[in-house]
C-alpha cells in the first residue's frame, strides 16, 4: 500500500453524499482527495472538515484569483479547515502570491501552497486567443514566478514536468491534472499524459477525476493505477 499516495482523486460529485460514499470505499493510504469548485459550492467547508476528520489529506482546489488581501484571507481560512494543500492562480501575480504565502506564515497547520500555471484544458490556440504565448513558454514563466514568490509548487500538465523540474528544482512540487490512462477519453482536457508517463516525467502528484470516479469499478481502477505506479 502506498505510504505517500501519489494519486489525488478529484471528488467532482454533485453532492456531499456521493463524495462521502466514495471516501467510505477508499483509505487515506490509497489516495488523497481533492475538493474542487463543484463539490465545495454544494457541500461547503463542513464536508472538507469531515474528510479531514476521516484521516484524508485534502487538496482544496478553489484556485483563488483575486486581489492580494482577499486571497490571503481565503488561504488562511483554508488552512484552518485543516487542508493539506490549497491553490491560487499564478496569473494573479507576484503581490497576490506573496500575500498568500505571508498569510500562512504563522498558521499552526500550514498547507502546501500551490500556484496554477495554465489550465490543462488549454492548448496553444486557446492561449493565443487571450494574447498569451503557447504553454511551452507561458507555463515555465509562471512556474518560475511562483517559485520566486515562495510557492511550494505548481499545477501544470505532466507534459511540462521535465522542463519544470530542471527550471525549479526537485523539491518544487508538480501537481498534474490531465491524467488519462491509455485508451481513456480525454474529454475537455488538452494537455494529457498517462499515469506512468507522468510519474516518469517527474510529476509529484497525479490529479485524477473521471477516469476513476466514473469508471465501472472506481476502487479497482484506483488500485490498478496505484499498482502501475509501484
Ligand atoms: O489545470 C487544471 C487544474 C485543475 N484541474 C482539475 O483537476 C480535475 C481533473 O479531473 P478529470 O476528471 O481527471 O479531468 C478537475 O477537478 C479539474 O477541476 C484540471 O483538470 N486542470
Amino acid at each position: 500500500m502506498a505510504h505517500d499516495p501519489k494519486i489525488l482523486v478529484a471528488l467532482d460529485f454533485q453532492d456531499a453524499a456521493a463524495a462521502l460514499a466514495f471516501a467510505e470505499r477508499v483509505s487515506p493510504s490509497q489516495c488523497r482527495l481533492k475538493v474542487g469548485k463543484e463539490l465545495f459550492t454544494v457541500a461547503g467547508p463542513q464536508l472538507v472538515e469531515q474528510l479531514v476528520a476521516r484521516g484524508f489529506d485534502v487538496f482544496l482546489d478553489l484556485k483563488f484569483h483575486d486581489i492580494p488581501n482577499t486571497v490571503a484571507q481565503a488561504v488562511k481560512a483554508a488552512a484552518r479547515l485543516g487542508v493539506w494543500m490549497v491553490n491560487v492562480h499564478a496569473s494573479g501575480g507576484r503581490k497576490m502570491m506573496e500575500a498568500a504565502r505571508d498569510a500562512l506564515q504563522d498558521e499552526p497547520r500550514k498547507p502546501l501552497l500551490i500556484a496554477v500555471t495554465v489550465l490543462t484544458s488549454m492548448d496553444g490556440a486557446q492561449l493565443a486567443e487571450l494574447g498569451l504565448p503557447e504553454p511551452a513558454v507561458q507555463v515555465p514563466l509562471l512556474a518560475r514566478l511562483a517559485l520566486d514568490c515562495g510557492m511550494d509548487g505548481v499545477v501544470c500538465s505532466a507534459q511540462e514536468a521535465v522542463v519544470l523540474k530542471k527550471l525549479c528544482g526537485a523539491d518544487f512540487k508538480l501537481v498534474t491534472p490531465g491524467i488519462r490512462p491509455a485508451g481513456v477519453d480525454a474529454g475537455d482536457q488538452s494537455r494529457i499524459m498517462t499515469p506512468e508517463a507522468a510519474m516518469a516525467a517527474g510529476a509529484d502528484y497525479l490529479v485524477i477525476g473521471r477516469p476513476i470516479t466514473q469508471s465501472a469499478d472506481p476502487l479497482a481502477t484506483l488500485q490498478a493505477i496505484n499498482a502501475s505506479l509501484a
